[in-house]
């Protein structure tokens, strides 16, 4: 039977470290779903419909790729997508101790899905979403980190935002 993955993430924006674990996960797992997540404390910078775009955008040439979006309990959500694996980039080893944490939880909550880890390239270890949205406010260009249609966006966004 198909072997299907999440790969779970905020995506607020997504970049291309996100999309070079998502590429990676496709080529092992039949089935990929990337799940935006809705449950977060910090008020997004895009909204989970805008976060949807963009994903859908720059994944559609993956064909075993599905993007959706999903509040409450990762776990049930893979559960019900019957993915048998959740799959995490890991940039640094500073990642590493929030994701033991929040797998140990995982695995509490259902033993039955395993959490993968995928390294991301280099070039990428530094990247995160929160660090390129503070760069693009305050205009610097984030080319090559993003993709063109992220960059656009957040252009876009901070120019409505500063005008
Ligand atoms: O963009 C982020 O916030 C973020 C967080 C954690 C992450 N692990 N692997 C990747 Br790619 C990654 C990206």
């Amino acid at each position: 039977s198909e072997k299907i993955a999440v790969v779970p993430g905020s995506f607020d924006p997504i970049t291309n470290g996100h999309l070079d674990i998502i590429k990676r996960a496709a080529d092992v797992f039949d089935i990929v779903y990337v799940a935006a997540l809705k449950n977060s404390s910090k008020k997004p910078l895009f909204s989970i419909e805008e976060r949807l775009a963009l994903i859908e955008e720059v994944t559609k040439d993956i064909p075993n790729v599905r993007v959706e979006s999903s509040s409450g309990l990762l776990v049930d959500y893979a559960k019900s997508r019957n993915a048998i694996a959740i799959v995490r980039g890991l940039r640094a080893v500073s990642d590493f101790e929030y994701e033991m944490q929040i797998t140990s939880m995982n695995r509490f909550l259902d033993e039955s899905i395993e959490t993968f880890f995928i390294m991301t390239k280099n070039q990428y270890s530094f990247l995160s979403s929160s660090i390129v949205k503070e760069v693009a406010r305050y205009g610097g260009s984030v080319k090559g980190l993003v993709p063109c249609v992220v960059e656009e966006a957040l252009k876009k966004k901070y120019g409505e935002m500063n005008s």
